[in-house]
């Protein structure tokens, strides 16, 4: 479904891409791993067509994405940015915004409200649906953008750090929204997360960026302490408990 093929990007003459490769399938949880400023989120831009590599190939469904328009694209590929703008909308108003590819005509249809009203109803944002979104709490907000990007209904979603602003609850939910949507749906959700118990827990696919390119990708089996301390440059051990992988950080005694 997706490929990505020597995929380079610089900022400038500063690279932070260097022949990236990879591949992933309908109905995976990829997660994207490494440490600050590995490319991470680059990569993800990429993806979604707002930064444009100088070299390499994205290819989805078969076909390179710099040839979608971005309204197709937009049918295709969601996007949850890192960071957001708050805007004089209401949080109704901002999930409908993300139907915006599929409408047929300047009113929305009966089918993109009640894709608005299912999403708002799964993430519990109905006392909220006529909240001003200036007026919610930070982790409030990160739900509905990411609610805006799932009622656009995308093939594959792409979240930058979705869970940073959430509470354990809101984080196990929101995770949970999405493990469900990629096993049930057949959606590709790609996401960048900084909590590795929390990405071993949910994803089946791990890609390890480090040194401007991917260092390791796979399932459970490349979550060794070898990899993950080598990827961080922290000594972890890794424990089992009830059939779940933990990384454990190897702290000296201060
Ligand atoms: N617009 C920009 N102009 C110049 N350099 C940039 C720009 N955006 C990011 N960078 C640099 O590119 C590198 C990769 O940044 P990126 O945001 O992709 O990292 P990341 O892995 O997502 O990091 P984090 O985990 O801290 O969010 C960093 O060194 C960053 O400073």
């Amino acid at each position: 479904m997706l490929e990505v093929k020597k995929l380079s990007f610089a900022f400038k003459d500063f690279e932070v891409l260097k022949e990236i490769e990879f591949r992933a399938q309908k109905g995976q949880f990829v997660s994207i791993l490494g440490n600050n400023g590995a490319g991470k989120s680059t990569f993800l831009k990429c993806i979604a067509r707002i930064l444009k590599p100088q070299n390499g190939v994205i290819i989805v469904d078969g076909k390179d994405i710099s040839r979608f328009s971005s309204n197709d694209l937009a049918k295709v590929v969601g996007y949850v940015p890192q960071r957001y703008a708050s805007t004089r909308l209401t949080v109704f108003e901002s999930i409908l915004i993300g139907r915006k590819p599929h409408f047929l005509s300047i009113t929305p249809s009966k089918e993109d409200l009640q894709v608005v009203e299912n999403v708002i109803e799964k993430f519990g944002l109905k006392p909220l649906a006529f909240r001003y979104l200036d007026e919610l709490s930070g982790g409030e907000m990160q739900k509905v953008v990411i609610a805006r990007a799932i009622a656009q209904q995308p093939k594959i979603l792409l979240l930058d750090e979705p869970i940073n602003n959430l509470d354990l609850k809101n984080q196990v939910e929101v995770l949970s929204i999405l493990k469900k949507l990629s096993k049930e749906n057949g959606i590709l959700v790609i996401s960048v997360l900084h909590d590795l118990n929390l990405a071993i827990r949910f994803s089946d696919h791990f890609v390890f960026i480090k040194d401007k390119s991917v260092f390791a990708s796979g399932g459970r089996e490349i979550i060794t302490p070898e990899i993950i301390s080598n990827v961080y440059g922290v000594e972890v051990k890794i424990e089992t408990s009830h059939d779940q992988l933990f990384v454990v950080p190897v702290i000296p005694t201060i």
